[in-house]
């Protein structure tokens, strides 16, 4: 009945029993009312036994249909610790999974009589514990799904149980899957969960499509038993493809869930943005407030309860916006639940909760994963980590493949700690780490190595380059900005010239925008490329406002539509009664000049008397200056900057350094004016450059970081490797810091031949020297986030002193580049350049403002005055 000891079969016994003597002095376990009440004292140590095949004695004290009794949690979802499990699911599975029961006169092996009654072809006894139709006998095994070298057939339990022989093919794995030693291990490693935590380019892929063969091929566990998990559809796809097995279960952990409430609740609508605006907007009072899509702010705070798991009432402490969600939220769930109904998010938040409440659900889901496989492991947030938790139990036999630095979406909880606390989390996981980089050129490695050192949360872990890897050195152009596409563009077109495919070539940005002096310059030079910028960009709220502005200050009339679209970005203090006029023609500005000039009212029409001369200022500017320098003006002066900024602010209600940033958009703006220097042209450039239809043919790839994750190219480039940027300014925090060093981490390594990285001189990414192996030079972290509130008023005017105006006995301070200074109303930053007539300092938040000689500044908290160099 015990079989080989190499099956590890524990036994159970009676309060005070003797255990029989083939268990040795094996562990007992007494399992008692006490235990049952709280298994969670001995779980995991039965867990981590069973897994080891290391024998243990149950002295079993309760009934044992205690142990079957039905169980669920009703509290929120988002109440639970992603690491919840049910412990009396767990305790009933492992007190008789790989146990002889040794209570009544005769041992009994229970997976025998179970097989015999579902397979009537077996015959119990023989040589083993049963005899097979063709007369072999076979051992029936309990212990964690595995092959094992018995010289006998073994079935597993899991499948005579469900009425089916499947039986090992031995076969050997396809040689075509070429695996290093280190890949093959992990591939071939035995049963119970294991952790395959690899650094990019160790060949991730390629190692979860040879597992799914070698569990479906070669250990002949049905495929129907095992569920695949990919990260997006397209990484699915891929993996069905490369996996030769027919029949593997491969989804995203959306599709799954979907799939599990149609079978349970029919036909579950899935509802798009706009069915979840139309509810939202029954449910909450949105106010319309300029420069801010507070409905958003409800989508994305719903999501973080769903996704991330934060309670309602964290998420409402930490944003204003979003006032009352612990009512909306179940308010909103409702109305779901009455149209059987589900969001993108709410998939797996129902799917959760239909487990937790639901004991026959769960127990039907769990019969249909015996094995999970989980590609990029890094990228569960607490709620997928949860789903997978339940699926899997109680076998908890997890193949998890993933990089803990690669983990680039903490804004939805995901974290490093999942993987690297791997093992409470599937008790008794073997470790099966990659350590080559196949990937990217040995300097390329070496540079990640570098750069990856200064996170403290990760795992320590070996990454080398393969033998031969090319020895290209990372190529680093530090540059003035306006030079940055320049030398992207000759950069291709140097690739191009030695024959580069343009399939071969990506451009990588931090933000979709940091791409768009790319595409400007590519398209200028007739260069076919694929990019994220489309149309989308010119809604940009903070894009249309500075479009808008332009028009007005070089277009011979002022459209009604553009005055109404500026009026309110920054907010004056005008009554919609005052503005309403002005929207509905066109102006001269002597004619808007007039009209404002003959309006009743003191303190709103002093304010539109401004915005007047806002816009004259522009128009003298416009006829001088350069596109770029009016966008500076409109920015710092007349106050799009701060609006930016407060609409950055309602963006990290979302996404926080994920979601896009406004202040980013007019950075772009104002770099790739250079590529058209006359405002008048300006809006219709842009929208040329944006419009462009994606090619048909081969084509320059330009991508975010973000959404290249898994991919890899011979040729990178890495454009806007700067401070605000990479790490971006809305990365706040040692976690943020760290996870932006990371997504500069994934950007590095998807190169396969050559990479090239551009940065600004001044305000150089601290991630370049962290790479080239120079100490951190960060003079400042990132800037902090914008205060809060709505809209800021006006910002002072940039002050221009007279030089003779500040009293002779103050200090003068000589511009030069990197001179912290803080200008009178607070603004503060680094000199980026000097010209003639004054100085242009990088604030801390990332705008650009002029200071010219002779004005106020503060330099280490002493006032002086700036002077020319
Ligand atoms: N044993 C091997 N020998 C040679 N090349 C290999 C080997 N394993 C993988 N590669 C190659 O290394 C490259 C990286 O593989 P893959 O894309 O699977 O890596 P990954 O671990 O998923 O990387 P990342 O996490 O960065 O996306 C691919 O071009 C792959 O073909």
């Amino acid at each position: 009945m015990a079989g080989p000891a190499l099956l590890g079969r524990g036994a159970i016994v009676r309060p005070g029993q003797h255990p029989p003597s083939w268990v040795g002095d094996a562990p007992r376990f007494v399992v008692d009312a006490r235990v049952v009440a709280d298994p969670g004292t001995i779980v995991d140590r039965l867990h981590r036994l069973w897994v080891a095949r290391q024998p243990y004695v149950v002295e079993l004290a309760v009934d044992p249909r205690e142990l079957q009794a039905p169980t669920s949690s009703t509290a929120p979802v988002h109440s639970h610790d992603p690491r919840f499990l049910f412990g009396l699911d767990r305790l009933a599975y492992l007190v008789w999974a790989n146990t002889v029961d040794c209570r009544g006169d005769e041992p009994t092996w229970w997976h025998t009589v179970k097989a015999t009654r579902a397979l009537p072809s077996l015959t119990a006894g023989g040589h083993a514990d049963v005899t097979l139709p063709d007369g072999r006998p076979a051992w029936i095994d309990g212990g964690p799904r595995e092959p094992l070298d018995l010289g006998t057939v073994v079935l597993h339990r899991d499948d005579t149980e469900r009425g089916r022989m499947a039986l090992p093919t031995n076969r050997p794995l396809a040689p075509t899957r070429g695996l290093a030693p280190d890949q093959a291990a992990a591939v071939t490693a035995p049963g119970g969960a294991v952790r395959v935590a690899a650094p990019a380019g160790s060949g991730k892929t390629r190692v979860l499509s040879a597992r799914i063969e070698e569990v479906l091929g070669v250990r002949g566990v049905p495929a129907d038993s095992v569920l695949v998990l990919a990260y997006n559809t397209k990484a699915a796809a891929e993996l069905r493809e490369r996996c030769p097995v027919p029949g593997a279960r491969v989804a995203t952990v959306h599709a799954h869930a979907l799939g599990l409430l149609r079978r349970h609740l029919g036909d579950v609508e899935v509802l798009g943005d706009r069915d979840v605006r139309r509810i939202l907007s029954g449910l909450v009072e949105v106010p319309r407030r300029a420069n801010v899509d507070p409905m958003q702010a409800w989508i994305d705070a719903l999501e973080r309860v769903r996704i991330a798991m934060v309670a309602p009432e964290e998420v409402e402490k930490d944003h204003d916006e979003v006032e009352g969600l612990a009512e909306v939220f179940l308010a909103y769930r409702d109305q779901l639940a009455r149209r059987n109904a589900v969001d993108f998010p709410e998939m797996v938040h129902r799917a959760i909760e239909l487990l937790l409440t639901d004991p026959a659900v769960r127990a039907a889901e769990q019969d249909r994963v015996g094995q999970v496989l989980v590609d990029e492991f890094q990228d569960l947030t607490p709620a997928y980590l949860l789903y997978i938790r339940l699926l899997a139990s109680p076998q908890l036999q997890c193949f998890g493949v993933g990089d803990d630095d690669q983990v680039i979406y903490g804004h939805a909880g995901a974290t490093p700690s999942y993987l690297l606390h791997f093992d409470t989390l599937f008790p008794g996981a073997t470790d099966h780490p990659l350590t080559v980089n196949y990937r990217c050129p040995a300097p390329v490695v070496e540079g990640a190595v570098q750069l990856l050192g200064n996170n403290k949360v990760r795992l320590d872990k070996v990454i080398r380059p393969r033998d031969g890897a090319p020895d290209e050195p990372i190529t680093v152009h530090r540059l003035d900005r306006h030079a940055e596409a320049r030398t992207v563009g000759d950069t291709v077109q140097g690739w191009f010239d030695d024959d580069v495919d343009p399939t071969d070539i990506a451009v990588l940005g931090r933000v979709r925008v940091a791409l768009l002096g790319t595409q400007a310059e590519l398209s200028t030079r007739g260069i076919a490329c694929r990019s994220p910028i489309g149309e989308w960009l010119l809604a940009r709220t903070g894009v249309r406002a500075a479009l808008a502005y332009l028009r007005l200050a070089s277009d011979d009339h002022l459209s009604g539509e553009d005055l109404a679209e500026v009026l309110h970005r920054p907010l004056r203090p005008i009554p919609g009664s005052m503005k309403d006029p002005l929207r509905r023609r066109a102006w001269t500005v002597e004619s808007l000049g007039r009209f404002v000039d003959g309006l009743d009212g003191g303190g709103p029409r002093r304010a539109l008397q401004d915005f007047v001369r806002d816009i004259e200022v522009l128009r003298r500017r416009a006829l001088r200056q350069p596109t770029a320098e009016v966008l500076r003006y409109i920015t710092d002066v007349v106050g799009l900057g701060d609006v930016a900024e407060s609409l950055d602010h309602h963006a990290v209600a979302g996404g926080g350094a994920a979601g896009a940033s406004h202040i980013d958009d007019l950075q772009a703006l104002i770099q790739v004016a250079d590529h058209c220097t006359e405002a008048a042209r300006f809006p219709q450039f842009l929208t040329d450059v944006v419009a462009q239809p994606d090619p048909d043919g081969p084509a320059v790839t330009l991508s975010t970081i973000h959404s290249v994750k898994g991919l890899e190219w011979p040729k990178v480039v890495v454009v806007g490797a700067a401070e605000g940027i990479s790490p971006h300014r809305l990365a706040t925090g040692s976690a943020e810091l760290e996870e932006e060093r990371r997504v500069f981490h994934v950007a590095i390594t998807r190169a396969s031949q050559q990479l090239v990285v551009v940065a600004p001189t001044t305000g150089t990414s601290r991630f370049v020297a962290e790479m080239e192996g120079k100490p951190a030079l960060v003079g400042r972290s990132a800037a902090p986030r914008p205060s809060a509130g709505a809209v800021t008023t006006r910002k002072a005017r940039t002050p221009v002193r007279k030089a003779g105006r500040a009293a002779s006995s103050t200090p003068r301070y000589r511009a030069s580049v990197g001179l912290e200074v803080k200008a009178p109303g607070g603004l503060a930053g680094a000199i980026e350049s000097v010209t003639e007539e004054g100085a242009l300092i990088r604030t801390a938040r990332g705008s650009l403002l002029r200071l010219k000689y002779g004005s106020e500044v503060r330099v280490d908290g002493t006032l002086g005055t700036l002077v020319s160099p």
